[in-house]
């Protein structure tokens, strides 16, 4: 531990003030710098995160839509510098119009609960937002989104690739990415479609005031990359993203504090919705493809598509130093869920190929099982992994499955227990309504199933 900004580090957070300063956008639109303090009784500290937008042909010129896409970047991207010191007021000098003070509220509120949760500081998910209040936004444009050149956001598993071999069926589809990590670059190589990649830098004083003791956890990574996409689109010219977010990505962890704490809040609808209701008046349509259909109905679409050998699920590939990331780590509640969900519709031997060793035999992840399986006492993990229904109808379709039905995980009397009936496993590759998918999108994604 160092003792950089020590005072600011020790202070009581309500001696503290966040401030989420006017954005630099280049003359070009394709450089956008968010500037962040905070301040206190005797310090501050600045920070500067700085997007950098992916080189396109002839780009739209900056104008109010992209203007107010770069504040919403701000309040979302603003949750990493924030959590470091939760102080009691935020504050935003140039306004707030009434949908983006609610934005800032619930991306503070649902997007830090993991955070706050895990370092339990549950004031920090409720601070007083201080702004002049901004007009209304334009209404929604008279043309409607056309669907037919759509941003499609990869993120190197199974997920993006099953939504952009379904979505390249229907319309223009251009990849999209925020940073380049080896599992994107070697999905949109395989896909052969263009990819357009977004650079973000995280200011490193933050890293640095990590090693001096700042809190630290999870932040809402998704909505931070959501509206890079929506900015990438509308400098393109393209009126429509695409991610790949599932139906269990709405449900939560575990209640606290009256609060709903969700690792993945902002793959969730509620995130959607929101995001949706603050692009659409730009002429953005923000979708998410694989809303109605579960993890199971997906993976097994996944796996008839010749991308198991280039795709990786495992979070571990994706820290932001490179000489830390990891293909398949093999510990992790992500490679647990993945094995367990893919194991009915992949060969044995392929399984082997693809993660290096056999997870089920692994008595170390006997627990993440259990958890996954909801058997025990443990909540869902702080994971991008799906309900434990889906995790549950996976097992029971290794039971007659022949290459794992004599398998000792698979023959365990402790986990029989999750054993589900026919019908709990035909009930979840059904297509729900809960989605905002429309015209050749929706039959699209009908068409996964
Ligand atoms: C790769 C990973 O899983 N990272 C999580 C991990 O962070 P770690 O320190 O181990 O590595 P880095 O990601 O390289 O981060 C270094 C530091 O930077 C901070 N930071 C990073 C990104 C950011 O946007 N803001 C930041 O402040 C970070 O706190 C580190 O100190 O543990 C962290 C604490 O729990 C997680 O926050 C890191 O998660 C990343 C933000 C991340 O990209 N995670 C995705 C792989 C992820 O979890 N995706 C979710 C989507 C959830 C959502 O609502 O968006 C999912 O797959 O379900
Ligand atoms: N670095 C990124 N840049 C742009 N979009 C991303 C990035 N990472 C993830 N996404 C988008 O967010 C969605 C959710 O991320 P997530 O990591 O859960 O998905 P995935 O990598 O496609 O699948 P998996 O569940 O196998 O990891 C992705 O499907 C993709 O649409």
């Amino acid at each position: 531990m160092t003792d950089l900004h020590a005072d600011l580090l020790g202070a009581d957070p309500r001696t503290l003030t966040f401030h989420i300063d006017e954005p630099q956008i280049s003359e070009d639109g394709q450089k956008v710098e968010l500037p962040f303090r905070v301040t206190g009784p005797s310090d501050e500290v600045s920070f500067v995160e700085t997007v950098t937008l992916p080189s396109i042909d002839d780009p739209r010129p900056v104008d109010d839509a992209f203007r107010a896409l770069t504040r919403l970047l701000a309040l979302a991207a603003g949750t990493s510098y924030y959590k470091a010191f939760v102080p009691s007021v935020i504050s935003v000098a140039s306004g707030l119009n009434p949908a983006e003070r609610v934005f800032l509220a619930e991306v503070v509120t649902g997007g830090l609960a993991e955070f706050a949760y895990r370092n339990d500081l549950p004031d920090a998910l409720f601070p007083t937002i201080e702004a002049p209040e901004l007009a209304a936004p334009p209404s929604a444009p008279a043309v409607a989104p056309t669907h037919d050149r759509a941003l499609v956001a990869v993120g190197g598993g199974k997920d993006s690739i099953v939504t952009l071999e379904a979505v390249r069926r229907v319309a223009d589809v251009r990849l999209f990415s925020v940073n380049s990590y080896e599992p994107i670059t070697r999905t949109a190589e395989a896909s052969g479609l263009p990819i357009d990649t977004a650079r973000r830098s995280i200011d490193p004083l933050l890293f640095a005031l990590n090693d001096a003791g700042a809190h630290n956890g999870h932040v809402p990574v998704t909505a931070i990359n959501s509206i890079i996409a929506c900015l990438t689109a509308l400098r393109g010219g393209q009126d429509t993203v695409v991610f790949a977010n599932e139906a269990s990505s709405s449900y939560g962890n575990l209640q606290w504090h009256g609060v709903e704490v969700n690792h993945q809040w902002s793959k969730g609808i509620g995130y959607e919705e929101l995001l949706r209701s603050q692009v659409s008046p730009y002429g953005v349509d923000y979708v998410s493809f694989l809303r109605p259909l579960t993890e199971l109905a997906i993976i097994r679409r996944f796996a008839s598509l010749g991308y198991l050998d280039v795709f990786t699920s495992c979070n571990r590939a994706f820290h932001l130093e490179e000489s830390r990331r990891r293909n398949w780590c093999g510990e992790c509640p992500k490679c647990a869920f993945v094995f367990l969900m893919l194991s009915p519709f992949v060969p044995q031997t392929q399984m082997d190929s693809i993660f290096g060793k056999d997870l089920f035999a692994d008595e170390l992840l006997r627990p993440l099982f259990l958890d996954l399986l909801a058997i025990g006492d443990g909540h869902k993990p702080f994971e991008c992994v799906g309900e434990p229904s889906e995790c549950r109808a996976a097992y029971t379709l290794l039971q007659d499955h022949p290459d794992w039905s004599a398998h000792p995980f698979v023959v365990d009397p402790e986990l029989k227990v999750a054993v589900v009936s026919p019908a709990e496993v035909e009930a979840l590759f059904s297509f729900s309504d809960e989605h905002f998918l429309t015209g050749e999108l929706e039959k699209a994604a009908r068409a996964v199933l």
